[in-house]
């Protein structure tokens, strides 16, 4: 099967995976620059002189036993240059340490630049695609793994720079160790490849456990939120949900845990061995060089200076081959991170698009829509054909599930129609200009967000523009009628809604149904959108808002979606909806008259007040 760019491997991934992988690693590093190109350059810098450190300093030490040994047993000692050489010894050491902290620190700054960068990308990115996109597990599996790739990507940063770091050192140490002993290397090869392919392995198996897993992480996370939440106590002490949840959190941590430590004992045990062969290697080395000197092949400080550099070399190697696999892992998991990226929304801007007419001339016409949700086979729309004209006051009605909110939906383009179209002034609706179509209609949803901040910025939210324009968030809320709210509370606009953070109020659910209903008069929109907006509010509220609201919308469009009839009657004409279609479209005395669906819920609302 031919792998585009982003599959990625799901059970083994080969060494070629490993490297077709490494191309990935460019475009991580153009993100790490643009999270910080001064912060990227000094670590760059720093590094490289870190990497000639330690060949100076073995150099340095063999120069200095050398010179002891040639002072031995001389009666004229001139010690002068061997404290210069004991003193530039001391000076790099001191400096080498001095580059080891800072490059720590710039890469733990760097790290956490990174990190914001990469999360707002993602914040920005997700911001762009299609509410069916995040109503698709399969993309929030990506979307998880591209956030934990913020995170743990700053570990690659370190890594590859590392390895970078390492590899110039390696070529001095290398060039010093040829310069000797060129056979050295091949023994070096030898203790290293077998540890290095038993890394390899264990990543490659590590990786796809953990991508296998992403569901159920994510089912983890929801369980231990469902646990301790402020949101969810309430009905979890009611209910009594505690064990139930804390079992299934049990169940799925206990799985994890099988499955990891099952891998980790395996690769403990091979690391052990190969860990062993590595050393066997040094010290078969380390004979070698210590009979060469013996023989007198070699002098005392060259048997330092060799010893040394293999040790080191070998150190570095290993480190460096273990770090291959894991910084091919790291631009495996940048797959994720990439693809989320490529993931494209299908609603978009389109070039040439119109400007959403002011004011609106013939309004809007439902011409044989239908709709159904992703990866699902029912129709939630079907054969709707109506107008809605300019400054008209719609009401939908129906039971749940008949297709209200969907077809509100449509109408602000969250979702495009499968079938059919809706134009606006003769236009397809997929025709204007988006931005443009979602300022011109205010909106507020059933299920609208209690937002964790101020009063004022709890209303503004309806035209986030107007954040600061205090007089206008008033002038809202006088509207909605939750300036009286204002009143009440100790910092009044500034005051913070929600129990989250500190010194938050919480307030009922007809006062935050209030407040959202205020973000509707946040902006000058021609078409207002309330779906249920009054459900959690007290009968005289109700009454009032409703009031308010006819005012306020004279001339203007209107659509109301509501199960109180003494709503819905409020309509210039009502549609009736039943399982997506419309069965019934009329005002209330014509629907009543007519005896049909309406007429029959109407019947029975009244007689429950009866
Ligand atoms: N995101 C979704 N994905 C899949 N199906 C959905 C989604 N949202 C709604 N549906 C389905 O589409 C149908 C219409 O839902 P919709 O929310 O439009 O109904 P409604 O008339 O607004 O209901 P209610 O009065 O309960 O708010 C329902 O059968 C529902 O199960």
């Amino acid at each position: 099967m031919a792998k585009n760019r982003n599959t990625i491997p799901t059970e083994n991934i080969t060494f070629k995976d490993r490297l077709a992988s490494l191309k990935n690693l460019p475009g991580f590093f153009k993100l790490v620059w643009q999270s910080s190109p001064s912060k990227t350059a000094i670590s760059f810098t720093l590094r490289i002189l870190r990497s000639a450190m330690p060949v100076a300093l073995l150099y340095v030490g063999k120069l200095i036993i050398d010179e002891v040994v040639a002072l031995n047993g001389h009666t004229s000692k001139d010690l002068h240059y061997l404290w210069e050489l004991v003193a530039l010894e001391f000076a790099l050491a001191v400096f080498t340490d001095g580059l080891n902290r800072m490059i720590n620190l710039t890469d733990s700054l760097l790290g956490d630049l990174f990190s914001n960068y990469t999360s707002m990308r993602i914040m920005k990115h997700a911001a762009t695609l299609d509410l069916d996109q995040f109503e698709d597990s399969v993309f929030y599996d990506k979307l998880e793994r591209a956030r934990q790739q913020t995170v743990g990507r700053t570990v690659l940063l370190s890594q590859v720079m590392g390895q970078i770091q390492d590899f110039i050192s390696m070529a001095f140490l290398i060039t010093g160790l040829i310069a000797f002993n060129p056979w050295l290397i091949l023994l070096l090869l030898l203790a290293i490849i077998p540890s290095f392919l038993g890394e390899s392995y264990f990543n490659s198996k590590n990786y796809a456990l953990s991508r296998s897993q992403t569901p159920e992480r994510r089912e983890l996370d929801y369980v231990r939120y469902l646990g301790a939440s402020d949101e969810t106590a309430k009905e979890v002490k009611i209910f009594g949900l505690a064990d139930f949840i804390t079992n299934r959190f049990k169940t799925l941590s206990d799985k994890f845990y099988a499955d990891n430590s099952r891998l980790s004992i395996r690769r403990a045990g091979w690391g052990t061995f190969f860990s062993v062969l590595g050393t066997m290697g040094y010290y078969a080395a380390y004979g070698f060089i210590i009979y060469d000197t013996v023989q007198g092949r070699s002098t005392v400080g060259s048997l330092t200076f060799l010893a040394g550099s293999f040790r080191q070399l070998s150190g570095l190697m290993e480190m460096m081959l273990s770090r291959f696999t894991i910084v091919s892992q790291g631009a495996i998991y940048l797959n994720d991170f990439i693809g989320f990226f490529e993931i494209k929304p299908k609603i978009t801007k389109t070039e040439n698009a119109i400007p959403f007419p002011n004011p609106i001339k013939n309004g809007f016409i439902f011409e044989n829509v239908g709709f159904q949700y992703h990866n699902t086979t029912r129709w939630a729309n079907r054969n709707l054909n109506f107008e809605f004209k300019p400054g008209e006051k719609l009401a939908l009605v129906g039971e749940n599930g008949a297709g209200k909110t969907t077809l509100v939906k449509l109408l602000a383009r969250l979702y495009d129609p499968t079938e059919g179209r809706i134009l606006l002034d003769g236009k397809d609706l997929r025709e204007y200009d988006l931005d443009d179509l979602r300022y011109n209609l205010g909106i507020i949803f059933q299920d609208y967000i209690r937002y964790q901040m101020s009063f004022q910025q709890n209303i503004a939210v309806g035209n986030i523009k107007e954040v600061d324009n205090l007089d206008l968030v008033k002038k809202a809320a006088q509207e909605s009628l939750a300036d009286q709210l204002a009143l009440k509370l100790t910092n009044g606009y500034q005051q913070a809604l929600g129990r989250k953070f500190n010194d938050g109020v919480e307030l009922s659910g007809g006062e935050w149904q209030k407040v959202a209903l205020a973000r509707a008069y946040m902006k000058e929109a021609q078409v207002l959108i309330l779906d249920e907006p009054t459900a959690a509010l007290d009968a005289r509220a109700e009454y009032e808002v409703f009031q308010r609201f006819a005012e306020l919308t004279k001339g203007k469009s209107a659509v109301l979606i509501s199960h109180r009839f003494s709503t819905a009657r409020l309509a210039d004409r009502i549609l009736v909806l039943d399982k997506g279609t419309l069965l019934e479209s009329g005002t209330h005395a014509q629907l009543l008259a007519a005896n049909g669906r309406y007429s029959e819920l109407f019947h029975l609302q009244a007689m429950g007040y009866q």
